[in-house]
C-alpha cells in the first residue's frame, strides 16, 4: 500500500499547485502566528481553493481560541483539522470536524494510552519533541519509539526528506508522512524539486 503524505507548511498558492500535481494527499496550512509558516486568512483561502478533490485541506492550529478556529472554518474549505499543542481531547472535538492530534515524543510517551483519550481523532501525529517549539523542527525522532500497532493511524513527522522517507517508512510502516522543511528551499518557501523527490521517494517505497 501506498504511504499518504501531507505537506506541511504552505504559504503561496505555486507551492501548493506543485504539492498537489506531485501528488500529496493533503496540504498544510499553519495558523500560528509565530511560525515562519504561518498564513493569514486570505492567503490560506487562496491555497485552500485550489485543492481538488481528494486532496485533503488541513488546518492546523496551536492552542487556539475557540472563535479563531470558527472563524478559519467559516472563512474557506477545511476538511481536517490538525492540533499542534496541549489542546485536550474535548477541545479538539467540540468543532465536530475531522482532527488529528500531533504528539510530541519522548522516551516515555504513552502513544496506546494516548490513542485511547483522543479515540474520536483521524489519526495522531507523531513529532519531534523539542522545548518551546510545538512544530516544524526540522528535526527527526528515534523512530524506535513508534508503536508497530495502534489503534488510530500513525501519520510521522518530524525532519522528514527526500533522503530518508523510504527508510521511515520502512522502519515505521506509518498510513502518512508530514513533512515541511524537508521539502522547502527556505523557511515557508517551498522547493518544487524536493517535493517532487520526495513524492518520487513516497510511491516508489511499498511497505
Ligand atoms: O511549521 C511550523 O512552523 C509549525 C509551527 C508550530 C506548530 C507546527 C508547525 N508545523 C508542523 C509541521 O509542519 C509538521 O506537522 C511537522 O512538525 C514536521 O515539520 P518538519 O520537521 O519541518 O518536517
Amino acid at each position: 500500500m501506498r504511504t499518504r503524505v501531507k505537506i506541511c507548511g504552505l504559504t503561496r498558492v505555486e507551492d501548493a499547485l506543485v504539492a498537489i500535481e506531485a501528488g500529496a494527499d493533503a496540504i498544510g496550512l499553519v495558523f500560528y502566528e509565530p511560525s515562519p509558516r504561518y498564513v493569514d486568512i486570505v492567503t490560506a483561502r487562496a491555497i485552500a481553493e485550489k485543492a481538488p478533490a481528494f486532496v485533503t485541506v488541513t488546518a492546523l492550529f496551536v492552542n487556539p481560541d475557540v472563535a479563531f478556529v470558527e472563524q478559519v472554518l467559516s472563512a474557506m474549505r477545511i476538511d481536517l483539522l490538525q492540533f499542534h499543542g496541549d489542546e485536550s481531547a474535548a477541545f479538539c472535538r467540540q468543532f465536530g470536524r475531522n482532527y488529528i492530534k500531533a504528539v510530541p515524543m519522548k522516551a516515555d510517551t504513552d502513544v496506546q494510552q494516548i490513542a485511547s483519550e483522543f479515540y474520536d481523532c483521524s489519526g495522531l501525529l507523531l513529532d519531534t519533541y523539542k522545548p518551546g517549539v510545538p512544530g516544524g523542527t526540522g528535526e527527526a525522532f528515534n523512530w524506535q519509539l513508534v508503536p508497530q500497532t495502534c489503534a488510530k493511524p500513525i501519520i510521522l513527522a518530524g525532519g522528514l526528506t527526500p533522503q530518508n522517507a523510504a527508510a521511515a517508512i520502512v522502519q515505521t510502516a506509518p498510513w502518512a508522512l508530514d513533512v515541511s522543511g524537508g521539502v522547502e528551499a527556505s523557511k515557508g518557501i517551498k522547493s518544487a524539486d524536493k517535493i517532487s523527490q520526495f513524492m518520487q521517494e513516497v510511491m516508489s517505497t511499498v511497505r
